[in-house]
């Protein structure tokens, strides 16, 4: 649990050899491309705000959505930082878990907040956590706009410690719940969740039935996803046929995606094979109107 696994999933994912991902493809199909942003798009570091998406993978997603490849990303990080990070790209973004949603490259700016936030009350919850770490040097407090983050990768003996400081706090407070994640425990609002998150998002960005949603994570947050995308609890309303799209887990631990590569360098590669994909169907698009002509 301290690192991020979760006992009760005990499926053991295939692996995806990054550089054929192109062959798992196929021109029929309509792609949704939903990406996590730490430990998927970025590599970890010890402070979060010293996380970057390399501009590499920026260009790739730029020129995957170039192809019109339906893009969005689910993350926990918070909206702003969210778009700081992925600038100067512009996509839907699934931000804080699922809270915040925005569909920027549909309409400017169009935010909605999955649930309402009680922001003094996580003002109260946020000073009570600082308080209980004045006796560990090593905690880091991510104040985040609609969530507080207590990261013990500094100090990863502090796991149990971290745990009883936020399960402690939140006793008293109804409407907020526990996310763990890698080296981390979140306090965020009760009723979000990246599942529900990427429905949604699917369903407005929906452009025809053929819908075929990957989605690539590597946390436990990141488990509902997966179930998600391969259609394995829900179908969406407009949808005749229940999803089946594919989760892929960044990580060889037990996870109920079906496929997995190994670390973030392994993500870019299986990019770059998606780019490929995109770019030789168009151009054999464009060889058919050619011959057409
Ligand atoms: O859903 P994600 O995009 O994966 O975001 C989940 C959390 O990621 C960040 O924490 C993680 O990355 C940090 C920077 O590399 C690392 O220090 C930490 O140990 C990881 O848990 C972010 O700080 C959180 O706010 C996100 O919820």
């Amino acid at each position: 649990m301290t690192s991020g696994r979760n006992p009760s999933i005990n499926r053991r994912p295939i692996y995806i050899l990054p550089k054929n991902f192109a062959e798992y493809l196929c021109p029929q199909q309509n792609y949704y491309l939903f990406l996590d942003i730490d430990g998927t798009l970025a590599d970890f570091t010890l402070n979060p705000k010293d996380s970057v998406i390399p501009t590499s993978t920026l260009t790739l997603l730029q020129k995957i959505q170039s192809h019109g490849v339906k893009l969005a990303v689910v993350t926990g990080r918070s909206l702003a930082e969210a778009r700081q990070m992925l600038s100067p790209l512009v996509l839907p973004i699934a931000a804080t878990h699922g809270l915040e949603i925005a569909f920027d490259d549909i309409s400017d700016h169009n935010e909605t907040h999955v649930v309402s936030v009680d922001i003094m009350e996580l003002a109260v919850i946020r000073k009570s956590i600082i308080q209980s770490c004045i006796p560990f040097d090593d905690f880091t407090v991510e104040d985040k706009p609609y969530s507080v983050a207590l990261h013990f990768r500094k100090n990863p003996v502090l796991a149990d410690a971290a745990y009883t400081i936020m399960i402690e706090t939140l006793k008293t407070y109804a409407n907020w719940t526990l996310k763990s994640g890698k080296y981390v425990w979140e306090v965020v609002p009760k009723g979000v969740d990246k599942g529900s998150a990427i429905l949604t998002l699917l369903k407005r960005m929906q452009s025809s039935n053929n819908m075929f949603p990957i989605f690539i994570g590597d946390d436990i947050t990141d488990e509902v996803g997966f179930v998600a995308v391969q259609g394995e609890n829900q179908i969406i309303a407009s949808q005749p046929q229940p999803l089946k799209g594919m989760g892929i887990k960044v990580g060889s631990e037990a996870t109920h995606a079906n496929y997995y590569v190994r670390n973030t360098h392994e993500v870019t590669i299986l990019l770059n094979s998606f780019l490929s994909f995109c770019q030789e169907h168009s151009m054999l698009a464009k060889e058919t109107v050619r011959h057409v002509i």
